[in-house]
């Protein structure tokens, strides 16, 4: 059964972005309170710059945190098309050292293998604690894409999903399990477009997107959602 569905909306991105982050930072806290360490798993694209970068003012113990990617594009570490390389440039512990980073780059110019190392390098890992998702207008999220799903719903779960979307570069995603299995869950999310994909979920029966993962997770969903 799905869990508590919170919708959280703003007029802008930068208020959405604000409040996220402030809801991040504060269960950040806990954690770091309760158990030491975190992980963070954070999105790419375009959507996130302004949360990271506000997220990354808040005062934490950066060096207790750990960030991830949700998914990366399977391309140099500087290329303008890397998640990381957006998200260093924005969350400023990361650019000063003061938090780690599990990268998806540099495993190698084989994605499969690439994404053999990364499976290893995760099974190590806790599970996450926090997530923020972002969402396609076509209701992917991570690299999770419409359409793909019989390659990332393979049994058993191995953490990292090798996406092919067509015309664009190869992706390493993390799996559904493994977005699922986060302590908490948020999606950042703009624009009428994709309200009206997140609003349609009921009416995809038996066709469901990727995004459904989220909104039906058992563990519940907070959206952050801004009109522009
Ligand atoms: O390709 C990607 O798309 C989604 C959404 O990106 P946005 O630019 O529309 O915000 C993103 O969440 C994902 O991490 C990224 O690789």
């Amino acid at each position: 059964m799905a869990g508590p569905l919170a919708w959280h909306r703003f007029a802008t991105l930068a208020d959405a972005s604000e409040a996220l982050a402030e809801a991040v930072a504060i269960r950040l806290k806990d954690l770091l309170a309760g158990q030491g360490r975190a992980l963070l798993a954070v999105p790419g694209g375009t959507t996130p710059a302004g949360f990271l970068a506000a997220l990354g003012q808040h005062d934490l113990p950066w060096e207790q945190v750990t960030l991830l990617p949700t998914d990366e594009r399977f391309v140099a570490a500087d290329d303008a098309a890397s998640n990381e390389r957006m998200i260093r440039a924005q969350f400023a512990p990361l650019a000063e050292g003061r938090a780690s980073f599990l990268s998806f780059h540099e495993h190698g110019s084989d994605i499969e293998a690439a994404a053999a190392v990364l499976c290893a390098k995760l099974a190590e890992l806790p599970q996450i604690d926090l997530l923020v998702s972002g969402m396609g207008a076509d209701g992917h999220i991570a690299s999770l894409f419409p359409g793909a799903e019989a390659a990332f719903n393979a049994v058993p779960d191995s953490g990292i999903v090798v996406a092919r979307p067509p015309g664009l570069p190869p992706r390493l995603s993390l799996s559904p399990a493994r977005l699922l299995g986060a302590g908490w869950a948020s999606l950042l999310v703009s624009g009428t477009a994709k309200e009206a994909v997140l609003k349609a979920a009921p009416e995809r029966g038996q066709q469901p997107l990727p995004v459904d993962l989220l909104l039906g997770s058992a563990r519940g969903l907070d959206v952050y959602w801004a009109k522009e």
